[in-house]
Formats: C-alpha cells, structure tokens, sequence
C-alpha cells in the first residue's frame, strides 16, 4: 500500500536518481502549510527527489521567502482561509512569474482549487495523497520549469542577438518561427520544415538540434532527393555483408549511427513510396531492418523533416502517404520567403559582407544604388540566393564598396527594368530611396532632351511637347536652368 501525507512513512520512498542527475541545477520547493507534519512530510520528499526545501507555516513567511531568493516550486495549502491563499497565489505571479505553484487542498475545497488553477497555479494535489502522487507532481512541475527556462533563455538571445548562431532576422515573421523553435527544441518531437527554396530550413533543423538536449550527438542530414531509391534505402537503414553486389562489409545506416542524435531529411517529398513505407514503420516501431537482414535493430533518433513542395497536395493526389506525413508533421514550422520579410534583407546582406570580409581582408558595404536594388528585388531564391549575390559581388568589386555592375546579372536586369520601367508620382508617399523614376523627374528629362535634340529651339521644343512658352519657361526656372542654359 502506498504510503499517504501526513502517515510519514516516507523511508519507505526511493531516492530517484535517474530524475536527480537530469536536473544539473538544483531547483527550490517552498512549502507553505499551516501543519507542521504536513510541512516536514513535504520537505522531506522534495529532497529526497533531489530539491531544496524550505517550509514555512505562514502567508506571510511565504511571502518574505519570495521576496529574498529564488522559488522555483511552491507548495501551497489552501485549507485556511483560502481567498488569502490565492492572493498570495496572485502576489508570487507578481514577484516570480517563472515560479511554478501547486495547490494542496482537502476534498472539501476542490473548488478554490480550480480557481488556483484559473489563476494560474500549475498543479494541485488533493488531501491525503500518497509519496509518490506528490513526488511525480514535483518532477512534473521541474521539468516544465526547465523547458521554459530554457525555451526563454533561447527566446531572449535570438531577440538580443538578431539572430541565433547564423540565423539572422528580426522580422514578425522570423519572431514567429522563433517561438515555434524555442518550444520544439526542448522536446523530441518530429518537426517538419516548410519554405521555399533558400529559405532556411536546413539552418533552422541545424538550430533546433543545436538548441536541443543532445545537441553533442550528430546531427545527420539526408537529401533525400539525390540518391537513386536502392543507395537511399541503405543509407537509410544500412546493410548486411552479402545483401547485394558490392556489399563486402555490413554497413549501419543513418538511422541506426544517429544513437540519440538527429536525422534531418531533406527533401522528403521526393523520397520513394516505397522507402516512404519504410521509414513509416521505423518511426512507428523505433527499429529498423538493414537491407538483407532477418534481425531488427532498435533506433533511438529524433527526425527533423524539410520540404519545399506541397505535402498535402501530395497525399491527395496518393503521391505521399498520409500516415507519413502526420507522423512527420507533429509540429511544423513554416519558413517565410524572403521577400515577404523585407525588413531583414538589409540585416542579411551586412550578415553577408561581413562574412566575407576576412577572406579579402576588406570591410565591405553597399553603395546607396546596390543597397536600394537588393531591397527591392524580390528574390526568388531567397536566402541563398542573396548570399550569392553578395559572395559574388565580394569577389567581383576592384573597392570594398559593392556597385550595382558588381552583383550578378539578374539583379543588374531587374535593376534596368526597374529604372524604365516604374514611374510613380513623386508625392505618393513612397519612400524616396525606391528606384522608381517620379514623374517629375521623367517630365523634365523629356523637355530637355528634347530642348538638347531642336539644338536649343525652346519654342519648337514647346510646341512639340503640346506646352505653351511661358509653361515651358518656368520649368526650366524650376530646374534651376535660366536663359540661354536649356542646352545643359
Ligand atoms: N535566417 C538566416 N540567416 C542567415 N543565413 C541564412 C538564413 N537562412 C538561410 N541562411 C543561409 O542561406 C543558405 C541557404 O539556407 P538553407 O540551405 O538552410 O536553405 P534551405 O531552405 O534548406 O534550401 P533548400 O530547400 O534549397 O535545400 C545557407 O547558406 C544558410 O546558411
């Protein structure tokens, strides 16, 4: 029979050690309770599954405690009078947002409890429960505070740093998929990539393992797009000497060299049906059959996932199978294209020409017309199409200073187009640092050229361009061109 708060049989609960070395920090358990046996029941099986403790009788001792050092775990009863428990309840979300708190209440107050939980407490255990009810309530209430520590530690550098490691962006977009992946990274979930080409799914599969638990075990990418079926399927799963022409030595496959690693699979929409099937059963099973084998072997991995096709067209159309992609899709993060967040395309190219700086030895930058023509393309490939660009350009300049006629060939057609073909009004708003030609300026380039074309004729040039003389006279005074000057 289990054991029950206050019956103090606790000698008789395990010391978790498993549970104890998981949590390198050792986090704090306030104990608020009236009952003395109550008090000492708790502390003593808070510590024995690896916490400090501390206990104290009163509303107001609790509250001392949280104003002088760090609660991670608060136990509070609300027998008493329970509208002043969940005040202090109220008060600690003040003081310590991050602090977990579990309500202990008697059948008889179910009621506040539920209130507790609406106020945000995380837990509660009702009176009497037994050791182990609570220890495994405790645990439960470490491990979210761990995954959220962690997921805003996560949070806090990618927003102070632009950027985690060499993901750069402070986009809504990218704030978004920030969130998504300080969640994901703490679990072991399956996470499938989505974007377009270029735009960063094998760097954000990188970056959830890197963020993750494991991230000192390997992290192994397959593009699953470039092998022929029967070369995917052993690297995939591996082989047994003899399984086929060449098969000299037995081989692991991926899946099976990850031990406790990741698999990152690009491209997954191009894998087989077949293989689909495959890696279908090992993920469900956790094991894997080598090509050639009768024997199974387990696979312990976590399986990131990236495409840039439409998965979900592809299993209505029987292309993809639909278990796979649920499988794969537990959660997803999709990665938006470039030219949907403008405003990171100046933090990328710095990123870029900065990176290429030492290899030249040159600090670069963009001059006023490049920096206005890598804003505006649209990029249709993306991240790695902008990385090019400037790589190229790096390596193109005679300066440190990237001209337009330094980037590639796309971008100085596209910069042409642009130049001709956009006119808009000059008082429409736009900022001025778009490469559009204004009316105005498009107005006064033809009556000069045109002055320039009749050999300075004004009037013919008036009458040609449909404008009476004096019209034509104050244009040219606004351009600051008087008499005799129209030939400039
Ligand atoms: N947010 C970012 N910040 C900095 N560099 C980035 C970012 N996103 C992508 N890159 C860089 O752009 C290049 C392309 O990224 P990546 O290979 O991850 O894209 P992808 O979506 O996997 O492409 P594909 O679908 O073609 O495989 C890489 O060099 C990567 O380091």
């Amino acid at each position: 029979m289990l054991a029950t708060v206050p019956n103090l049989q606790i000698a008789a609960y395990p010391q978790s050690a498993h549970q104890l070395s998981q949590r390198t920090v050792r986090m704090n358990v306030l104990v608020v309770d009236e009952d003395q046996a109550m008090r000492s029941a708790c502390c003593e099986i808070a510590v024995r599954t690896g916490f400090a403790a501390q206990a104290v009788a009163t509303l107001e001792a609790a509250r001392e405690a949280l104003r002088s050092h760090t609660v991670d775990i608060m136990l509070l009863d609300l027998k008493g009078a329970a509208s002043a428990g969940l005040e202090l309840l109220d008060e600690a979300k003040r003081l310590q947002p991050e602090t977990a708190i579990i309500i202990m209440t008697a059948f008889a107050t179910v009621t506040s409890a539920v209130e507790a939980m609406r106020t945000g407490a995380s837990d509660y255990l009702t009176k009497p429960f037994a050791l182990d009810e609570l220890a495994a309530v405790l645990e439960r209430a470490a491990e979210r505070r761990t995954i959220d520590l962690a997921s805003r530690k996560l949070r806090e550098r990618l927003r102070s740093q632009q950027g985690l490691g060499n993901i750069i962006g402070r986009s809504p977009e990218m704030d978004r998929v920030y969130r998504i992946l300080s969640k994901v990274s703490q679990t072991s979930h399956p996470v499938l990539i989505l974007g377009e080409s270029g735009t960063g799914k094998e760097l954000i599969a990188k970056t959830i393992h890197a963020s993750g638990p494991y991230a000192s075990r390997p992290f192994l990418p397959v593009d699953c797009g470039s092998l022929v079926p029967t070369l995917m399927e052993s690297e995939l799963f591996g082989y047994v000497k003899g399984a086929f022409t060449g098969a000299n030595r037995a081989k692991d496959g991926l899946l099976a060299a990850a031990e406790d690693g990741t698999i990152f699979l690009d491209e997954i929409g191009e894998l087989p049906l077949d293989l689909q099937a495959k890696l279908l059963r090992a993920l469900q099973e956790k094991e894997i059959r080598p090509v050639g084998a009768t024997h199974r072997i387990p696979i312990r991995c976590r399986i990131l996932a990236a495409t840039n096709r439409d998965l979900v067209a592809m299993v209505e159309q029987g292309r993809f199978r639909k278990d796979l992609y649920y499988r794969l899709n537990v959660v997803n993060v999709r990665l938006p294209a470039l030219r949907d967040r403008k405003e990171d395309i100046p933090l990328l190219a710095a990123h870029f020409l900065k990176k290429n700086g030492p290899e030249y030895k040159k600090d670069f930058t963009l001059d006023d017309e490049a920096l206005r023509l890598v804003n505006l393309y649209p990029w249709p490939g993306n991240i790695r199409e902008l990385e090019n660009a400037i790589t190229a350009g790096c390596s193109t300049t005679s300066g440190a200073r990237l001209q337009v006629s330094d980037l590639p060939s796309p971008l100085q057609n596209f910069w042409m187009h642009a130049r001709h073909h956009v006119i808009r009004p000059a008082s429409d708003g736009i900022a001025s640092d778009l490469p559009v030609t204004t009316l105005a300026e498009l107005e006064k380039k033809t009556i000069l050229t045109t002055i320039d074309q009749l050999r300075g004729d004004k009037l013919m040039a008036a009458k040609l361009l449909g404008i009476g003389k004096t019209t034509l006279y104050r244009k040219l005074k606004e351009y600051g061109i008087g008499e005799g000057a129209a030939e400039a």
